[in-house]
């Protein structure tokens, strides 16, 4: 498991583009067979990916790094499928997961396992965890079932729905919050206006993007802004301090994920575009 470590913002503001993607740029989550998995001390969030093809792929890593005896003694799991349909067996009982659903595995659940139902289109499933010291059942949703709201408009190049799937309102967790927004054809931006919320980091990965597109996506201090250019499928740590936006040279899709004190959504500081430097 690679880890990353926290970071402060007057540090950060000192960062080249290479130090600023070797800290929250995740380049690479889903190798065939494998799991990847990277640590953050932000908020102790665990970023991965399984790719399960030829065989099954099982949740585990070096447990001594987390300081148990199997992977969700003390933490919780989301997952999203964002490839060809696959199934998610914990302890003994198996959920389907077709594209663009979600599965949240609760804490204490022993053995977790990934399998792809085809070969020929390998499952990618999206994983976040994060410590949780409660335990709620184990839930599936689909798109149709989560809580969605229509968001932004084609003059603003931002229009896109938000799909909520764990959140206080939703698919109970301990801290994890985690949804997907799709933006429409002809929409470039996400989450502008900016904003932050210190009670709680976020990560974000993005999909759906055509091969020679990119997203630029924006962190930093509200006035003291960089960006990191994204390709499909990769994912990006954005502390607590920082706000958290992109514009693609194409539309796109992408999961946000939350851990921290709270799990209201909407509990966001916001930004105005005036502010932003
Ligand atoms: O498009 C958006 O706006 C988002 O999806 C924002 C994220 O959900 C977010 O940052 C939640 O805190
Ligand atoms: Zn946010």
């Amino acid at each position: 498991m690679e880890r990353r470590y926290a970071s402060h913002p007057q540090e950060v503001k000192q960062f080249d583009t290479e130090r600023l993607r070797k800290e929250f740029h995740i380049p690479v989550l889903f190798v065939p067979d494998e799991l990847k998995l990277v640590l953050t001390h932000e908020d102790r969030m665990i970023i991965g990916g399984a790719q399960p093809v030829t065989q099954e792929v099982q949740l585990t890593t070096d447990l001594k790094e987390l300081g148990v005896t199997y992977f969700l003694e003390r933490r919780e799991l989301g997952v999203i499928n964002v490839g060809g349909a696959g199934t998610v067996t914990v302890d003994g009982t198996s959920y389907d997961l077709g594209t663009k659903e979600c599965l949240y595995v609760g804490q204490g659940s022993k053995e977790v396992s990934f399998k792809s139902n085809d070969s020929a289109e390998p499952a990618k499933f999206y994983l976040n965890s994060a410590p949780a010291h409660l335990s709620y059942p184990t839930a599936k949703t689909t798109l149709a079932e989560a809580d969605s709201s229509a968001l932004g408009d084609i003059k603003n190049s931002n229009e896109r729905t938000i799909y909520r799937f764990i959140h206080a309102d939703g698919v109970q967790s301990a801290q994890l919050v985690m949804g997907m927004t799709e933006l429409k054809p002809g929409n470039m931006w996400n989450t502008m206006p900016a904003h932050i919320h210190p009670r709680r980091m976020e990560a974000y990965f993005y999909f759906g993007l055509p091969e020679d597109a990119a997203v630029f996506h924006l962190m930093g201090e509200p006035d003291e802004t960089r960006h990191i250019v994204m390709s499909n499928e990769q994912a990006v740590i954005s502390p607590s301090w920082s706000i958290h936006s992109g514009v693609g040279t194409s539309n796109y899709t992408f999961i946000w994920s939350m851990a921290g004190d709270n799990k209201r959504y909407d509990d966001m500081d916001p930004v105005s575009i005036k502010e932003l430097q």
